[in-house]
This record gives structure tokens, C-alpha cells and sequence, in this order.
């Protein structure tokens, strides 16, 4: 029986040790981390993070050959695989301040590999990492080693939060990198093994460790460009009259385009495209490719000015100032089905509001007041620290009050802003928010996903990313 173990219970993994439990029953699974509120919340029926499907795997596994513990040390010296799944958030000080990843919590958990370890291990890079990574990493591991043999295996995570299970069950592909020598290629097949017990063997990609290492970065980095070249567009769509959801639908229909993943949208949220493409600018700038980062940086900086749009398209449309004036925010979770806030872009969204001195009252069916204060009182790049190592106690802002329900949010205010794609937001009764509002009533839908017309109809003055703008706002062009 190959024992597995996971450094890092988090959005990665957590609900990747248990798919993993799932499907190989005969592996034991542990997974460890220093956060104690984190595993007690593992062990308990509130999980800590809020996936479809994740809570049915957890329970079908826990107890059996999934555990959830705190007792690092010993669970590292007694398994085979050890996956390391810390956070790699952006450096917040020092040297590359800004861009480059911080690998604190990466090296630590390296350290206690190197100081526990009394067997042959391997390591799997389950974290996003800088190309390279796995070098230090080895001499990390070899330094202290004592004769045991450690092979790294570069074995990057494509889940997306929100539909992880899925992802995981039945992934694009799954890639694993290792060294070219035998004791690496030997490594490589043990974790295909594990792999193969329910994803197809044509699906298991093996390469070496740096194009592991790079393919994951090119990936999100990639992913995250066609966003911020089809939110370029929506600003040129309503510049023009012409509707984004049919250019992105007419250009989405080449299939060397491909359809999906051309939403235009206020702009791309989450712990990982921004600190990704960060990340890969400086690599390419410490390697001398000043015009690879220039070009890649530019995705985070329409990414930034699509977010900016949105504010000045909201303080301009109501006569260019929202001082004083309640606005509601439905949703700020950087995405549907998940309670996750990290670099959502409700906070840059809710940061520009406050700065014209609004007053806000935000609802997200998964993200509590806590959260949502400590998003908008703290700094840039301390959202993506774990919860135990973020600024302890920001003081909250008195502007904003954060309610239970889209209505009680909603009641009094002179405008919505719609920043996460919540499903219920869909079927909320339009008419009777409406009759509760100020008028003239505004609806800033930063998702796309409200029926226009039908608000039209009702009285709303509605703006939507990319499309023809109504009369009103032609009237009130937005200074960008
Ligand atoms: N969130 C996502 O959807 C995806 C994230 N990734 C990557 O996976 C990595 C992890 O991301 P998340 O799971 O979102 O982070 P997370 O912040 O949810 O979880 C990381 C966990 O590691 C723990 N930890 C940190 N240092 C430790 C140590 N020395 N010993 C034990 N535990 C330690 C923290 O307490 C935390 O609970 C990152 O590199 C991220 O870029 C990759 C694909 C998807
Ligand atoms: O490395 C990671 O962390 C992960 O990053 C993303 O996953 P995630 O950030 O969880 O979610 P996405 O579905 O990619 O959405 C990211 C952001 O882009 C926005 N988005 C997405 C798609 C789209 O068409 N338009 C759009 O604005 C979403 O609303 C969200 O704010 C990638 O999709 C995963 O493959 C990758 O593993």
C-alpha cells in the first residue's frame, strides 16, 4: 500500500486528496497542515470551503482512507508521496515585491521534508511554482538528506474552483514532470499509477520538470488572455453598437478559437491568473525578456482597466457622483459557486466606489461580513495569505454593511451593481426590487446575466458589459 500524503489542506488540496482517496481505495491519504480552525473544519460537517460535490467525496472517504491532520511531522516521515500543496502568493516585500512568487511556505514544508524524512521519498509539486523551482527544491531536500533518495515531480493542478470536483474526476489531462534519469522516470510511474486508477492513460501527459513547471504558468496565463482580449473588445463594442456575447459567439465558432471561455465580464477574479501572469512576467524579466513580460503584463493591465471601467461607468451614469448614495452589490466572490474572495474584482469594484464615497450594501449567498471587511479593508496581495498569517484585525469600513438577502440589500438603493454570476440572480423579482429603489433605478450588470429588455421594460436604466448602451448612458459617456 503506497502511503500519500498532502502538505496543505486547501481549495487544491483538500478536494484533490480526496479524489484521490476516492479512487484508489487501497492508498491512504493524509492530509496535514499547520492551520488548526482549517482541519478541525475538515473533520467537522462545515467543511472550509464551499465546492459542489466536495462534500459527498469527503464523507464517502473520511475515516476510511482519507484523514485530515495537524500532526505534520509524522505523517510526512511515514509516507511514499508526499504532495505539496502550500500557497505561493505574490511577494509582498523584498526583492521582486509585487511579482514574483513568495515560496516562504513552499521552503518550510521543504525544510520539514528534509529534517523528518527517515525513508526514500517523492515529492510532488502539487503548488504553482516559478519555472525551476524543483532545482532549489532538491537542494533543499539533498542538503540534510542522510542518504535518503528524494526525486521531484513537477504535477501542476488545473481545477478551477467551483466545478473542482468535476475537474478532478474527469480531467483535461493530467501532467507530470520528472527528471530524465532512471530514479526519475521510476517516480513518474508510481504517480501515473495512482493517476491511472480512473483518469485514461492517453489523458497522463509526462514531461520533463521545467515544461511541467512552465506549462502551468502558460496555461493560466494563456486562459486569462482570452478574457482580457475579449473584455478589450466589449469596451470597443460599446464604443460601436456591436454586442460582445455575438462577436465573442461569431469568433468562438473557428474552431481554432474554440467557443468557451469568452464571457466578457468586469474582469477575472481569483487567487491564481493574476499572481500567475505576475509570476511569469518576472521570470521572463530576470531571464532578459523585457518584451515577453510587457507583452504578458498587459493582461493584468486591461484586466485593471476593464475593473476601472466599471466604477467610472457607474459614478458617471449617475451624475457623477454616487457620494452618499446607497448602491447595492450582489455577489462578490470572484466567481459562482465558490466562497472564495481572492483578488475578486468586487474589491477593486467596491475600493472605487468608496472612494467616491458610497455607500455600500453587499450580499453573497457564500461570503460572510467577516470576509468581505477584511477583503476590502486590507491591502493589495495580503488577500492570498492564509487566513492565520493575513494583518490581524483591519478595522472595518463604516460605509459598508453586508446583509443576508438580494432584496434587503437592494431596498432604498439608487443603483445594483451585479458582480459575481450567482445563478439566484437570475430569478430575482426585478419588479418588486425596482419598486423599492430611488429613482431613476440603475442596473450595472458586471456579468451579463440579467434580461435587459425584460428590465428595461420595467423601468431600470441597465448597463451591461459590451453592449449598446441605452440613451442615458450614450448621454453620460464614462471618462475612463
Ligand atoms: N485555488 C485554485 O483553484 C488553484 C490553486 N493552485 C495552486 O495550488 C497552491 C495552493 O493553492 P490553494 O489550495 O488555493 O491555497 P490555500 O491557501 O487554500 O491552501 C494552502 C494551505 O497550505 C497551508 N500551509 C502553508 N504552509 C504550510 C506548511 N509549511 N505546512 C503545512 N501547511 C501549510 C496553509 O495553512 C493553507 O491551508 C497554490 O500554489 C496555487 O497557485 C493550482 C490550481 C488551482
Ligand atoms: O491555477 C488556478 O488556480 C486555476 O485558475 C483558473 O481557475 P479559477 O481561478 O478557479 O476559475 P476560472 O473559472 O478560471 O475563473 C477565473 C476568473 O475569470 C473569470 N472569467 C472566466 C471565464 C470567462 O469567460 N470570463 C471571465 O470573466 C471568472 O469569473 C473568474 O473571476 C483556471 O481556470 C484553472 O484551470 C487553474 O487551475
Amino acid at each position: 500500500m503506497v502511503k500519500i500524503c498532502c502538505i496543505g489542506a486547501g481549495y487544491v488540496g483538500g478536494p484533490t486528496m480526496a479524489v484521490i482517496a476516492l479512487k484508489c481505495p487501497s492508498n491512504q491519504v493524509i492530509v496535514v497542515d499547520i492551520s488548526v480552525p482549517r482541519i478541525t473544519a475538515w473533520n467537522s460537517d462545515q467543511l472550509p470551503i464551499y465546492e459542489p460535490g466536495l462534500e459527498d467525496v469527503v464523507k464517502q472517504c473520511r475515516g476510511k482512507n482519507l484523514f485530515f491532520s495537524t500532526d505534520v511531522e509524522q505523517h510526512v516521515a511515514e509516507s511514499d508521496i508526499i504532495f505539496v500543496s502550500v500557497n505561493t502568493p505574490t511577494k509582498t516585500r523584498g526583492l521582486g515585491a509585487g511579482k514574483a512568487a513568495d515560496l516562504t511556505y513552499w521552503e518550510s514544508a521543504a525544510r520539514l521534508i528534509a529534517d523528518v524524512s527517515k525513508s526514500n521519498k517523492i515529492v510532488v509539486e502539487k503548488s504553482t511554482v516559478p519555472v525551476k523551482t524543483a532545482e532549489a527544491i532538491e537542494k533543499i531536500l539533498t542538503h540534510n538528506s542522510k542518504g535518503i533518495n528524494f526525486q521531484i515531480l513537477s504535477n501542476p493542478e488545473f481545477l478551477a474552483e467551483g466545478t473542482a470536483i468535476q475537474d478532478l474526476l474527469n480531467p483535461d489531462r493530467v501532467l507530470i514532470g520528472g527528471r530524465e534519469t532512471p530514479e526519475g522516470q521510476k517516480a513518474i510511474k508510481v504517480l501515473k499509477g495512482v493517476y491511472a486508477q480512473w483518469v485514461p492513460e492517453d489523458r497522463i501527459i509526462t514531461t520533463n520538470l521545467w515544461s511541467a513547471e512552465l506549462s502551468k504558468l502558460a496555461a493560466n496565463a494563456f486562459l486569462a488572455q482570452r478574457i482580457s482580449s475579449v473584455n478589450s473588445m466589449s469596451a470597443l463594442c460599446e464604443a460601436t453598437g456591436a454586442d460582445v456575447t455575438q462577436v465573442a459567439h461569431a469568433v468562438g465558432k473557428d474552431t481554432r478559437i474554440g467557443p468557451r471561455f469568452l464571457n466578457a465580464s468586469v474582469g477575472f477574479g481569483g487567487s491564481c491568473f493574476q499572481k500567475d501572469i505576475l509570476n511569469l512576467v518576472y521570470i521572463c524579466e530576470c531571464n532578459g525578456l523585457p518584451e515577453v513580460a510587457n507583452y504578458w503584463k498587459q493582461v493584468i493591465e486591461v484586466n485593471d482597466y476593464q475593473k476601472n471601467r466599471f466604477v467610472n461607468r457607474v459614478v458617471s451614469s449617475m451624475f457623477n457622483t454616487v457620494s452618499g448614495k446607497k448602491i447595492a452589490i450582489l455577489g462578490f466572490a470572484f466567481k459562482k459557486d465558490t466562497g472564495d474572495t481572492r483578488e475578486t474584482p468586487a474589491i477593486d469594484v467596491c475600493k472605487g466606489l468608496l472612494g467616491d464615497n458610497a455607500h455600500l450594501s453587499i450580499f453573497d449567498p457564500q461570503v460572510n461580513e467577516d470576509q468581505i471587511q477584511r477583503d476590502i479593508s486590507m491591502k493589495k496581495f495580503d488577500w492570498d495569505h492564509p487566513r492565520h498569517l493575513q494583518p490581524s484585525s483591519p478595522t472595518s469600513v463604516k460605509q459598508v454593511s453586508v446583509v443576508w438577502d438580494a432584496y434587503e440589500a437592494t431596498k432604498n438603493a439608487h443603483a445594483v451593481c451585479i458582480l459575481t454570476e450567482w445563478d439566484e440572480f437570475k430569478k430575482l423579482d426585478y419588479q418588486r426590487i425596482y419598486d423599492n429603489m430611488q429613482k431613476p433605478a440603475f442596473v450595472f450588470d458586471g456579468r451579463n446575466i440579467v434580461d435587459v429588455e425584460k428590465l428595461r421594460k420595467i423601468g431600470f436604466i441597465v448597463y451591461c458589459i459590451g453592449k449598446p448602451l441605452d440613451q442615458w448612458l450614450k448621454d453620460m459617456p464614462a471618462v475612463a
